[in-house]
């Protein structure tokens, strides 16, 4: 492999340049008896190694910045005291300094650099660079971006890079007029990261899915935050929409299904297309019998985080005393039904179906309404879901929220282009959508995996076309009062409160939170001609 010169990035002093390590490699380094602190890998009885990942476990919104400059400032979707997002603006000086701290961590020591695609689609695709310190670090990236041929690497050209300087702390947050010691913050004219005191993997991945966001919808092409997979022969191709914990991962990973990928998506005008290349599972209570593709995918190379082990190696996926957010990355090869087998990359052609999951907490939504396409474009817009406990700092219950595109987090520009560029696709295609409540019901208990995936399979297989259908009042969904494999007593979600009144109580209540949600929307023409899509609270 040829050498690299990092002092192009001002990285000086190297000692050592691990360059896009395999396997074995990142094996050794991550066990090595010399690593200290959070770098300790321990290898378990799945024979994959666990890491700790320390007070960052995960996301951490509050502190993620973006260059304000004149190239970004009239594109990005940027916080306002009317509607706050995760986008803070940084300034051009503080980026230099804080840039400038990640590079002095970074010199004079041994270093890993991996070189990986974003984006399954060769035209549109995204050559990262990431630089990091940490061995691990390296392989969670080698597991999740999409891995470069041999052929690819030689002539291997970043369009973007990322530094990884999560042993460094900006000590001089407050006088920079930053949050915290911690910074994620992007630049998107001369395509960088910099990420300061977390070791959360999930930033470099949430992160390049944000700048994917960014840069493809402004090609006219939807960036979408949702699962895919598409039939045993690559074809009728589902989408599956979700904030963290909806479900994305596990109804996706369907052994009847072939599958694309479990998280980024961008459709164009070939079809659906995977960003990554591979997935990165909740394990919080894993189960073998229930979840068997995912618990199969726990083998050597892919790298479980922050999961309780013994000394002896013994896994308990049930213990969430360090956090709830305890997941595993692996390569999406690890699953054995993966649509790049049949269709040579993993995509497939554009949706039919487009599942909007949502995690309810108040226990109002049905478990399935079939959606009309004003319905869609509002409850697209609306996002509304619960943020389940740990994905987040300082999210430690199921909190109601509502996140635009169902991933408000990653939107880089306003959120009514990416309904604007879904829309258009799902109107080319004919496609049909779903809102799926992969949460509560009035049991005060989740709505069960086994009902949901028959649902799933009810939507897939066209079932729920010919199922008889009823109207859910306030909301004016139409559900399905019967389908094949579902409990019928789920299916209208007054049934499962024992006394009906109480769920309309609770249904006036959310449908006023969803009237206030959406009038931010509300300023223009558009806006305003979708309130009669949502819900009344009478
Ligand atoms: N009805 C349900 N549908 C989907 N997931 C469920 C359901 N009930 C409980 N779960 C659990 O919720 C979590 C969903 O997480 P995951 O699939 O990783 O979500 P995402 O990929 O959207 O972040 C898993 O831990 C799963 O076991
Ligand atoms: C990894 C994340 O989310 P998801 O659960 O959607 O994969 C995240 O939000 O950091
Ligand atoms: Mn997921």
């Amino acid at each position: 492999m040829a050498n690299i010169d990092l002092t192009k990035y001002g990285i000086t002093g190297t000692t050592e340049i691990v360059h896009n390590p395999s396997y074995e490699v990142l094996f050794e380094e991550e066990t090595k008896a010399s690593n200290e602190g959070y770098e300790v890998g321990q290898n378990t009885e799945l024979d994959t190694v666990n890491v700790m990942t320390g007070v960052f476990t995960g996301r951490s919104p509050k502190d993620k910045y973006i260059v304000m400059d004149e190239n970004s400032k009239d594109t990005v979707w940027w916080t306002t005291d009317a509607y706050k997002n995760d986008n803070h603006p940084m300034t051009e000086e503080t980026w230099a300094v804080v840039k400038d701290l990640a590079k002095k961590e970074l010199c004079n020591k041994k270093l890993y650099v991996v070189d990986a695609f974003c984006g399954a689609n060769k035209d549109t695709r995204m050559a990262v660079r990431f630089i990091v310190e940490v061995a691990w670090q390296a392989h969670f990236v080698t597991n999740m971006f999409i891995k470069p041929s041999e052929e690819e690497l030689k002539d291997f050209e970043p369009d973007f890079v990322v530094y990884n300087a999560s042993k460094a702390k900006v000590e001089n947050y407050a006088e920079l007029g930053l949050n915290s010691e911690t910074c994620v913050a992007f630049n998107i004219t001369s395509k960088e990261q910099v990420i300061i005191n977390t070791w959360y993997g999930g930033e470099m991945k949430k992160g390049m899915f944000s700048m994917m966001n960014y840069y493809l919808p402004l090609k006219g092409i939807a960036s979408m935050h949702c699962s895919a997979n598409c039939d045993m022969e690559g074809k009728h191709t589902a989408v599956f929409f979700g904030l963290s914990g909806t479900g994305k991962t596990t109804l996706s990973t369907d052994p009847k299904r072939l599958l694309i990928g479990d998280d980024e998506h961008g459709w164009d005008d070939n079809g659906v297309f995977n960003f990554e290349g591979g997935c990165y599972a909740k394990v919080i209570g894993l189960d073998k019998e229930s979840e068997p593709d995912i618990y199969n995918a726990i083998r050597r190379d892919a790298l479980l985080e922050n999961v309780t082990v013994d000394a002896a190696g013994k896994i308990d996926f049930d213990d969430k005393s360090v956090t709830e957010n305890t997941r595993v990355s692996y390569p999406i090869d690890h699953i054995e039904k993966i649509a790049s087998k049949v269709n040579g990359v993993s995509a497939g052609p554009a949706a039919e179906n487009v599942i909007f999951l949502s995690a309810d907490a108040f226990g109002v939504l049905p478990p399935v309404s079939i959606l009309t396409p004003e319905q869609t474009k509002y409850y697209f817009l609306s996002g509304f879901t619960a943020k389940l406990a740990g994905t987040e700092r300082g999210i430690t219950e199921p909190t109601p929220t509502f996140s635009a595109c169902f991933g408000q987090a990653f939107l880089e520009l306003h959120p009514t282009k990416y309904a604007e560029e879904l829309v258009k696709k799902m109107e080319k295609s004919g496609a049909k959508a779903y809102l799926v409540n992969t949460g509560w019901n009035g049991t005060g208990k989740r709505i069960t995996i086994k009902d949901t995936r028959g649902i799933i399979d009810a939507i897939l297989s066209g079932d729920i076309k010919t199922a008889p259908t009823k109207k859910i009042p306030m909301f004016n969904f139409e559900v399905p009062t019967e389908l094949p494999g579902v409990d019928p007593a789920i299916l209208d979600p007054r049934d499962t409160y024992a006394d009906p009144t109480e769920w309309e109580t609770k249904a006036k209540d959310l449908a006023e939170r969803f009237q206030k949600n959406f009038q931010k929307y509300t300023t223009n023409d558009a806006g305003k001609a979708l309130v009669a899509a949502g819900p009344k609270a009478e």
